[in-house]
């Protein structure tokens, strides 16, 4: 496909994701070390040895971690010292490493509890309103209802999330991620778990997600196969610091990456 030259508008928009000089340490662990980085849109894998920081970087743009020092933005607005729920509001959806999803919840109410999070700073308001919270639910299951529809998984909406299978709970995960229609999508190592032979499947579903939810995608994954078959952008931890960014050939032909990976096995 032939490259265009940037037009004013690709100029002035934000970044999707922005970190700069990010610092949290725990204790006297540095678990990001002024790390700096910067997502366009797409779909962008965040790589690393084990302990790079790159959980901890989704913690602290998802508002569960405080960093020391530095910035975060979202689609330009800084989002360091939000609650959760605000950042969800402004606009960020998150998948977990283990799954947490509710066993014994439906899979519609397991996707309801991502809408909730939107308008946590609103309950006591809707319990004095009953009437208003009530029409309140309706349309939140209504959006659930849709979320699950354009997923493919409207006919599981009412099954219990415990017996089916791990790969659908998956996805369900990300259902419950994209409910308040996110610009940015974080996804822990979505293919933690997964048998081999359906890993190939998810990069499908992902970057299907990608398209029609028009969402930029993070992704943290060990899963290399993965990354480099959906990735559009690959940006590579170590020790809390960024030290590759590029397409997936690019960094992993970096003398750097292959140090850090090769240190890091030692
Ligand atoms: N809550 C915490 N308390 C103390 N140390 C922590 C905490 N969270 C992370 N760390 C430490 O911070 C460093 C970075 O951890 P992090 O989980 O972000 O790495 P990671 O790149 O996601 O690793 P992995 O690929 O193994 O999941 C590690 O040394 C880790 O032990």
């Amino acid at each position: 496909m032939a490259s265009r030259a940037p037009t004013q508008a690709d100029e002035r928009t934000p970044p999707a994701l922005e970190a700069d000089d990010v610092q949290l340490r725990f204790g006297g662990i540095r678990a990001l070390d002024g790390l700096s980085l910067r997502v366009d849109g797409g779909i962008c894998a965040v790589v690393g040895p084990n302990g790079a920081g790159k959980s901890t970087l989704f913690n602290c743009v998802s508002g569960l971690y405080r960093p020391q020092r530095g910035a975060v933005r979202v689609n330009g607005t800084d989002v360091l010292g939000l609650p959760p729920h605000r950042i969800s509001a402004l606009g960020v959806g998150r998948t977990f490493q283990n799954l947490a999803l509710f066993p014994r919840l439906s899979v519609i109410e397991n996707v309801l509890l991502g809408a909730y999070q939107r308008h946590a700073d609103g309950l006591v308001a809707c319990a004095l309103h009953l009437r208003r919270q009530r029409r309140h639910e309706r349309r939140l299951r209504a959006e659930a209802y849709e979320v699950l529809e354009r997923l493919e998984l409207a006919d599981l909406a009412e099954h219990d999330a415990s017996g089916l299978p791990f790969s659908v709970l998956k996805r369900v995960e990300i259902a419950r991620a994209l409910v308040n229609g996110p610009r940015l999508l974080l996804l822990d190592e979505p293919a933690a778990g997964l048998p081999h032979g359906q890993v190939d499947e998810l990069g499908g579903y992902i970057s299907a997600v990608r398209r029609d939810f028009d969402v930029a995608i993070v992704l943290v994954e060990h899963h290399m196969g993965l990354v480099m078959s959906i990735s559009d952008r690959v940006i590579v931890l170590n020790l809390g610091r960024c030290i590759a960014a590029g397409t997936a050939d690019e960094v992993s032909a970096d003398p750097t990456v292959i140090e850090a990976y090769l240190g890091a096995a030692r």
